[in-house]
């Protein structure tokens, strides 16, 4: 079974989110693809677009999230802010593989600004392979991080 996937970014992001959302349509890894915006020519603070994307993860709604803004950073902080989730920014194909294998993060998100658009398009390929193995030494880690998440 394929990832079911959410797509999101800002103004800044736009661009990038498009284009690798037409290579998540056309990739056979990939179940399906849901775009919480912006729409062309739309202007929404990116804090909303990432929260949205993550809410959506953590009620199990999609498998993973890649969030494009101006440098990845505040839509990584925004999804952050959702109990569950594990968002960080990475432009380099180890940290890309190692966000999955190492931490378990359900969000990657690019900034449009930072890295080159073939640069995202490949890392995004990358990052469908990758999966966690919750029998390696990093499985304590990850479940250490939830430990800290406020009560339900
Ligand atoms: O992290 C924030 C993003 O880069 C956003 O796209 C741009 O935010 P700014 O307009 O506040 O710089």
């Amino acid at each position: 079974m394929g990832l079911r996937i959410i797509v999101g970014a800002d103004s800044a992001g736009y661009d990038y989110k498009e284009a690798i959302k037409a290579d998540f349509e056309a990739d056979e890894r990939v179940d399906s693809v849901v775009d919480v915006g912006v729409g062309s020519g739309e202007d929404v603070d990116y804090p909303h677009v990432a929260v949205d994307a993550a809410r959506k993860v953590a009620a199990g709604e999609a498998d993973r999230a890649l969030l494009i803004c101006g440098t990845g950073m505040g839509v990584a902080i925004a999804a952050n802010k959702v109990p569950g989730i594990r968002a960080s920014v990475a432009h380099d194909s180890f940290s890309v593989e190692r966000l999955i294998k190492s931490n378990n993060a359900q969000i990657l998100t690019f900034g449009q600004r930072v890295i080159g658009l073939e640069l995202a398009r490949k890392l995004a390929g990358e990052w469908l392979e990758h999966a966690f193995d919750p029998t390696s030494p990093s499985k304590q880690k990850v479940d250490a991080i939830c430990s800290y998440e406020p009560e339900g």
